[in-house]
């Protein structure tokens, strides 16, 4: 497995002086209705800035949902979500955070760089941008490793390339806080590798936040931070070394399943509780 920084190496840009930057994202008591559902329940955490930060959990946890919130496109929100020291959902976070689904939203019938263009023209309109635009998308293409393919119609690329394309689109405009929503998806090894050494400089030259959701628990080792989510509730929110560490496992695989016998247990013994008080 590659090894990466701990969560100590290349600082985040917070804590200058007197005026720390707020972080990423700060929850508390976060609850989020979807139909008649409680999807998320009374979350409270914190992403740090400038670290990668993997929200891990089985499918249907509420992982997406949670993104949505974040990027301000889920609905019936209640309780504190502040995104870059905004309320989730600000007009002013719009060019300060990209966003991945988990399905590229890119063009077949265009070129990578008409893509790109695109979606630059959408986020930096009119012509006096023109010249700043065209930097930009070279610049993007080249950080997702595409220039060989900047012709090429996305329609022809790999399931891999098509979605470094999408990531190169929330990649315009140098975002602060960059939401990707298990981007590794049905990728082979050698390109999820190439991803994560991808998303590690991005974090490292940059100093950018990225958020990444997986339900690959071995991704969870790659990360700086970790927020493990079950059923709609956040079980731990600690670094990858930490976790193993107070739950004694070997892995973080281990380690969550440790922290899910843990909830399964506490939530019997409250309902037992519960039973004899009645
Ligand atoms: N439109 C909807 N109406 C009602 N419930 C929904 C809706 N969309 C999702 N849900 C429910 O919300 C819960 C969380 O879904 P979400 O997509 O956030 O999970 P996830 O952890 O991202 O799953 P996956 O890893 O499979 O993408 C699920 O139980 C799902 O059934």
């Amino acid at each position: 497995m590659m090894n990466y920084p701990p969560d100590h190496a290349s600082r985040p840009p917070e804590g200058r002086g007197d005026d720390p930057a707020p972080p990423a994202v700060h929850a508390e008591n976060l609850t989020v209705t979807r139909g008649t559902r409680t999807v998320l329940r009374g979350l409270g955490f914190t992403v740090p800035r400038g670290r990668i930060t993997g929200l891990l959990g089985p499918s249907g946890c509420g992982k997406s949902t949670l993104m949505r919130a974040i990027v301000g496109t889920q609905a019936k929100v209640a309780g504190t979500l502040d995104v870059l020291g905004r309320p989730a959902g600000h007009p002013a976070l719009r060019t300060r955070i990209g966003y991945v689904t988990q399905a590229p939203s890119v063009f077949d019938d265009l070129t990578v760089r008409q893509n790109l263009d695109y979606f630059a023209e959408i986020l930096d309109p009119g012509r006096a941008a023109a010249a700043h635009r065209r930097e930009d998308v070279t610049r993007v293409i080249a950080d997702v490793d595409l220039t060989g393919h900047a012709d090429a119609l996305a329609g022809n690329l790999s399931g891999g390339q098509r979605s470094r394309v999408s990531l190169a689109v929330a990649l315009l405009g140098a975002p602060e806080l960059l939401v990707l929503d298990e981007p590794t998806v049905g990728l082979d090894p050698v390109l999820r590798r190439d991803l994560w050494t991808l998303f590690h400089s991005i974090a490292a030259d940059r100093g950018a936040t990225i958020l990444v959701s997986s339900h690959v628990m071995d991704e969870a080792e790659r990360c700086h931070r970790l927020l493990l989510m079950r059923e709609g509730e956040v079980l731990a929110d600690d670094t990858p070394d930490a976790l193993r560490t107070r739950t004694g496992s070997e892995t973080v695989e281990e380690a969550f399943l440790r922290l899910v016998d843990d909830a399964k247990a506490k939530a019997r013994t409250a309902a037992r509780t519960k039973e004899t008080t009645r």
